[in-house]
């Protein structure tokens, strides 16, 4: 049997997503101690980082050898980041944020957004697939590990309920499916550089949430 690309990509981050599900964020988060604030914090960076991502996966559409790569990814760009959207304007309206002034991203932020940007514009289109993964793949895994026990806070659960629920789910069913096309005929070269990004990443993700739990700003 073969091996998939995505079981190659998971199994080098295996350490790396158990400190995300141990991470005092998502712990808080689960058990509702997570300060207010640092949820704040998080979701007005998530909001400066998802216009990053946007247009990340518009880059990925653009540059996909298949019209339904093209359409799967231009959706996704439009339509799947509407709902996280949505969340986080009336998350934000319940923090008492104004949308339209969220102030500079975080040094976590701007790294995280800087190398989507960068591979996703320089690197092959397999590379480029790689590297957004994680945003889709290892959210729908939390959001998975974190729902049989919820959250006693209503905020925090319907952030949770998000990333478990169906669509999310089959949103990232798809890239994965794509994820093993484009690495099922990767050169050896090729797919050592979408490990690299995956695992990459898969590190931001964590610096994220790690950024938003001290509620990191510059330091000068
Ligand atoms: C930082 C981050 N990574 C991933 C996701 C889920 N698309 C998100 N909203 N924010």
């Amino acid at each position: 049997m073969t091996t998939r690309t995505r079981d190659v990509l998971w199994s080098d981050i295996e350490t790396i997503y158990a400190a995300i599900l141990d991470h005092p964020f998502l712990t808080g988060l689960s058990d509702g101690s997570l300060p207010r604030e640092a949820f704040g914090h998080y979701i007005v960076q998530d909001a400066l980082y998802l216009r990053g991502y946007a247009a990340a996966l518009a880059g990925c559409a653009a540059r996909a050898p298949r019209p339904e790569a093209t359409v799967m990814f231009a959706e996704h760009a439009a339509g799947a980041i509407a709902a996280e959207r949505e969340l986080h304007e009336s998350l934000l309206g319940e923090l008492g944020v104004d949308p339209a002034r969220l102030g500079p991203p975080s040094p976590a932020t701007q790294a995280y957004v800087s190398y989507l940007t960068a591979i996703v514009h320089t690197g092959s289109y397999a590379e480029a697939v790689a590297t957004v993964l994680p945003c889709y793949w290892i959210y729908a895994r939390v959001g998975e590990a974190l729902v049989a026990a919820g959250s006693p806070d209503p905020l925090y659960q319907a952030w949770i309920d998000l990333y478990a629920g169906e669509e999310f789910r089959q949103i990232v069913d798809a890239v994965l499916t794509e994820t093993d096309t484009v690495g099922g005929t990767a050169s050896p070269v090729e797919l050592e550089r979408m490990r690299q990004h995956f695992t990459t990443t898969s590190r931001y993700e964590w610096m994220f949430w790690d950024g938003a739990h001290r509620q990191e700003i510059w330091p000068v």
